[in-house]
């Protein structure tokens, strides 16, 4: 599916949904490196976030997915981070868009509000398409240029 390895990292409300990416990812051979939560113990979404932004800042994944129990704060949190391009996502044609147009390096998904099928479908697209370039390349450009307060 993909050469890179791709980390994973959920709050409490994504933990069982990133346990069957984790799996599902793995036996298609794709490199998954888990920056948890391990456990079931309810946790703070924004430290996942964290994890992963440093992940992708320091070279130890080149892209991941996110997951917390909707998917809207630890979205809100990762895209805290000028680098971080991060897309909560419901369906296929988001997974395919966000990355055809917007270049995402973070796929969002809600532990809560998406069943494993349509998680595992949305996994596969963000991780299996390529971003376009053109005309989204100078809106994805300006989205760094904004970043700065
Ligand atoms: O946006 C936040 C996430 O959905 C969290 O997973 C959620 O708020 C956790 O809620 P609780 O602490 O009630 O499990």
């Amino acid at each position: 599916m993909t050469t890179e390895t791709i980390a994973l990292a959920s709050d409490h409300g994504g933990l069982e949904m990133k346990a069957m990416l984790a799996a599902f990812l793995r036996e298609k051979g794709v490199k998954v490196l888990d920056l948890g939560a391990h456990d079931s113990q309810s946790v703070d979404y924004p430290d996942f976030a964290v994890a992963m932004a440093q992940a992708l800042k320091d070279g130890s994944a080149s892209r991941g997915i996110l997951m917390c129990g909707t998917g809207i704060g630890i979205s809100i949190a990762a895209n805290r981070f000028a680098h971080v391009r991060a897309a909560l996502v419901h369906d296929a044609y988001g997974a395919a868009m966000c990355r055809q147009h917007n270049d995402a390096n973070v796929l969002v998904l809600g532990g809560r509000t998406m069943g494993p099928e349509v998680a595992k479908q949305c996994a596969d697209i963000f991780l299996t398409t390529a971003f376009e370039g053109g005309r989204h390349a100078r809106r994805v450009a300006k989205l760094a240029e904004n970043g700065q307060d």
